[in-house]
């Protein structure tokens, strides 16, 4: 406790104003390579997103395709792919600084690659060679975009109990079922879509795992294939990719689209995503928590109260020194979680940490910068409202706050001993 004093905040408040626009507050301990990584995602994101993001916002509207392909052409969609299927070939730790970066612009554009990054898992994981060599390339080069359709109505957190059907006939499966919260459907090319194709197993052991192809739709019509209809879901934040329910109604998925060839493994193929899935969700709240802390201390050192920047008031600045600290402890334990995944070494328990963390720590940030702004921070017209809304999905989605709990409990009993 010696080390949170009021001289120490007011220190360490008095340092991030010297480095205000600086990449990030404090020495992250990434090489060179990373840092020149993070630089040209600044360079991207303050030129082509920041200016327009709160207007997505507020209007709801795509991230235009015109951002998406510049993405593409710097590689975001292919980082983790290996260079044999056309990616970049670099790791974990490139996906965080790379996400984080982008995400502290819009977490609607730190978000784009998120269903890439789990479609290129799925397939390089569980994939046949024939999959992986159609598949990657195209994921990788941005001209295919895929979508996550996991979650159903009565079927969120407890994925193994989900009821979608997929029914084999000749050299198709039949899809029928409802899906919910799909981020991103519309303008997606293939869907990981996750359904039962053994009825007689209730649980985790009657799923498979597809790579659906669709074609691409518009707001008017969001879904013009046979079998597949749906509705979107308006949201607080996390806008810029749409939210969609969808029907499936023998919707037709080729039979060489089952993932692996291998009937009954879907869930356990998901289930090798979820470390990777999880640090890029903590690196993108990493980028919110940035995002506020940025907003926070510009509003503080701009607005005058009693004849005084905000940020000279110690209540204020403590907030900015609290906000930096937390957000470096999550970014060490993302970035720490990333070195684990790309050494090979099991991380679950960091990766759930780190996501857990990074929420609240994204969550807390956003709020301190929006009590920093006072009254304006309540106005629409603000960024800051953005990223509160933004910022409160990151505990929801991805494994809830609760199931990370969990996780990590019982991951520490299991290391005691304790079944
Ligand atoms: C904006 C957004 C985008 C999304 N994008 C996608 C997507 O692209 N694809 C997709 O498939 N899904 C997506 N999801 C769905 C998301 O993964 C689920 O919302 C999430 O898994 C939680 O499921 P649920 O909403 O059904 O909540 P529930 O599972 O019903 O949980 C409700 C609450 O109960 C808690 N709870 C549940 N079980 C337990 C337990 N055992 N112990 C303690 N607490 C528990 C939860 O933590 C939560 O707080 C998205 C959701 C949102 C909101």
């Amino acid at each position: 406790m010696s080390g949170n004093r009021p001289a120490i905040r007011g220190e360490i408040t008095s340092l991030i104003r010297d480095q205000a626009g600086h990449s990030t507050f404090g020495d992250p301990g990434l090489d060179d390579t990373m840092e020149q990584i993070r630089n040209e995602m600044r360079r991207f994101a303050e030129d082509t997103v920041v200016p327009n993001a709160h207007e997505w916002h507020l209007k709801n509207e795509y991230i235009p395709l015109d951002v998406v392909n510049q993405m593409s052409e710097l590689g975001v969609f292919g980082l983790t792919i290996p260079e044999e299927f056309g990616g970049l070939g670099l790791g974990k730790e490139a996906m965080c600084v790379v996400s984080e970066e982008l995400s502290r612009a819009y977490i609607g554009v730190g978000s784009l690659g998120t269903r890439s990054e789990i479609a290129a898992e799925l397939i390089l994981c569980g994939g046949t060679d024939e999959q992986k060599r159609h598949w990657l390339p195209k994921i990788a080069s941005g001209e295919v975009l895929p979508t996550a359709v996991f979650t159903e109505p009565n079927t969120g957190s407890d994925l193994a109990s989900l009821r979608t059907r997929a029914v084999k006939d000749g050299d198709t499966w039949k899809i029928s079922g409802n899906k919910t919260w799909i981020t991103h459907p519309v303008r997606a090319d293939i869907m990981t879509l996750l359904a039962r194709t053994n009825p007689d197993e209730a649980g985790y052991k009657g799923l498979s795992m597809f790579i659906a192809e669709k074609p691409r739709g518009t707001d008017e019509v969001p879904f013009p294939a046979d079998g597949m209809s749906g509705g979107e879901i308006e949201v607080l934040g996390y806008r810029g990719m749409k939210e969609y329910e969808i029907a499936f109604d023998d919707f037709e998925v080729d039979a060489e689209n089952l993932l692996g060839q291998v009937e009954g493994e879907g869930f356990k193929q998901l289930m090798q995503t979820f470390e990777g899935a999880r640090i890029q969700t903590a690196a993108r709240a990493l980028g919110v928590a940035q995002s506020a802390l940025d907003l926070g201390l510009r509003y503080a050192e701009e607005r005058i109260q009693f004849g005084k920047a905000l940020v000279h008031f110690p209540r204020v600045s403590d907030k900015l020194a609290m906000m930096t600290a937390e957000l470096m402890i999550a970014r060490q334990l993302t970035y720490f979680s990333s070195w684990q995944k790309d050494s090979g070494k099991r991380c679950d328990l960091e990766a759930g940490m780190a996501k857990l963390l990074g929420a609240r720590v994204a969550w807390a940030a956003a709020d301190n910068a929006l009590q920093i702004h006072g009254g304006n921070g309540f106005a629409l017209e603000y960024a800051v409202s953005r990223v509160l809304c933004d910022a409160r999905i990151l505990n929801i989605f991805e494994g809830a706050a609760e199931i990370q709990a969990q996780v990590i409990a019982r991951r520490l009993l299991e290391t005691r001993g304790i079944q």
